[in-house]
């Protein structure tokens, strides 16, 4: 054999023995970031490392299959509580950049989080049908709060989307563990709303006979029944509807989520669409991470655009994460009326998510 080519077999040999190794810890650090102080530098020449937590599930797997197809993406860590080696195994053998590994169970946690730029949190139940997104708190507010004490142990300065439901409570919940830690950022914590955006995007494009791609409709509040409200006024392109078509489109845009948990019978809610719009969303966060300039999305976060402590609003996402939260702009009377339900029953829900940490 030529000079070099021993070298050469030695390091296949090192990467089929690396695949028939368990746990990935040495290379997890091989594909590192660039990183500033604070923030990721821009045009980080290696990609980003996310996580999915909860990444067997409905939302999980697809999620991971429309993570894994993303360029920025050079590592991707699965986690769940069951099933990730099948999971990690098939997605794995996709031809595309990013290496996938798979964490199963609360003793993997930390090596799943470890080193993450990207958290996405798709664990828990969800419902079944004649259920409220409040009736799974029991059991998903426990969840989040668990996953959360591991992000601010492995991976304090990573972005967290929290999709778990319920949102409006579970996105306090995250922020007072990072709190009881030391560890809290607002700028990088983010409830995942996107879903609301892309149904109201869709069912107002059916109204105007227009390509859902050309359309942008904000969504602000929350993430459950009337806290969802869209501002068909500020819809782009330009356009203007009767009494008739507003109450239509309010009404299926707040309630996509059940119409979906009502079709599936049991079988649970959205997953598909959801896996869609958090790779969306995910997209988003990494393109801002990146140092993408005009990176505006809606989403559920600490904030000051009212008085409650956390709102969804369209947010310009950047190296920092959230680096600004965009003023609601000019609502009309139908709208001023739906934020003052959106705030009701909002304050409720985070002060409810609170109380469960600080208990
Ligand atoms: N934000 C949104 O717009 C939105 C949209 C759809 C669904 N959701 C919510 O997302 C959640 C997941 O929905 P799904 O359809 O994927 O449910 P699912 O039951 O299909 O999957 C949930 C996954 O979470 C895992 N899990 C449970 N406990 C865990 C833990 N402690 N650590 C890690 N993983 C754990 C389960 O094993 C399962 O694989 C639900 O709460 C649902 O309401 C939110
Ligand atoms: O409706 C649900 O329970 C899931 C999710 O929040 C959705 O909007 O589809």
């Amino acid at each position: 054999m030529e000079q070099g080519g021993d070298a050469a077999a030695a390091r296949r040999m090192e990467r089929i023995a690396s695949h028939l190794r368990p746990t990935p810890s040495s290379q997890m650090e091989e594909v590192s970031l660039l990183r500033g102080s604070n923030c990721r530098a821009k045009g980080a020449a290696t990609g980003f490392k996310v996580a999915i937590l909860g990444a067997s599930g409905g939302i999980g797997q697809p999620l991971a299959l429309l993570m894994k197809m993303n360029p920025l993406v050079s590592l991707l860590h699965l986690y769940d509580v069951v099933n990730t080696p099948g999971v990690t195994a098939d997605i794995s053998h996709m031809n595309t950049g990013a290496v996938v590994r798979g964490f199963l169970g609360q003793p993997q946690l930390e090596n799943a989080l470890t080193g993450m730029d990207l958290v996405i949190i798709p664990a828990g139940v969800p419902r079944k049908p004649g259920m409220t997104r409040d009736d799974l708190f029991n059991i998903n507010a426990g969840i989040v709060r668990t996953l959360c004490q591991g992000v601010a142990k492995c991976c304090p300065k990573a972005i967290v989307n929290v999709i778990s439901n319920p949102v409006n409570s579970t996105v306090p919940i995250a922020a007072e563990v990072f709190k009881k830690a030391g560890t809290y950022d607002p700028k990088l914590l983010l409830g995942v709303t996107t879903l609301d955006v892309v149904r109201a995007n869709t069912f107002v494009a059916e109204v105007l006979g227009l390509d859902p791609r050309d359309v942008s409709v904000p969504v602000i509040g929350g993430h459950a029944g009337v806290t969802i409200l869209p501002l068909l006024s500020q819809v782009n392109p330009p356009c203007s509807f009767n009494s008739e078509e507003i109450s239509y489109l309010t009404t299926r845009i707040q309630n996509g989520g059940t119409e979906v948990v009502e079709a599936k019978a049991g079988a649970g809610s959205a997953t598909l669409s959801m896996a869609y719009a958090a790779a969306k969303f995910a997209d988003a966060c990494l393109r801002g991470l990146r140092g993408d300039s005009g990176i505006v999305e809606c989403s559920y976060v600490a904030s000051q655009v009212t008085e409650l402590p956390f709102f969804a609003s369209k947010v310009r996402l950047g190296r920092c994460g959230i680096e600004e939260i965009l003023s609601l702009g000019p609502l009309n009377e139908f709208e001023r009326a739906g934020l003052e339900k959106t705030k009701k029953e909002l304050a409720e829900s985070i002060q409810k998510g609170v109380a469960f940490i600080s208990k």
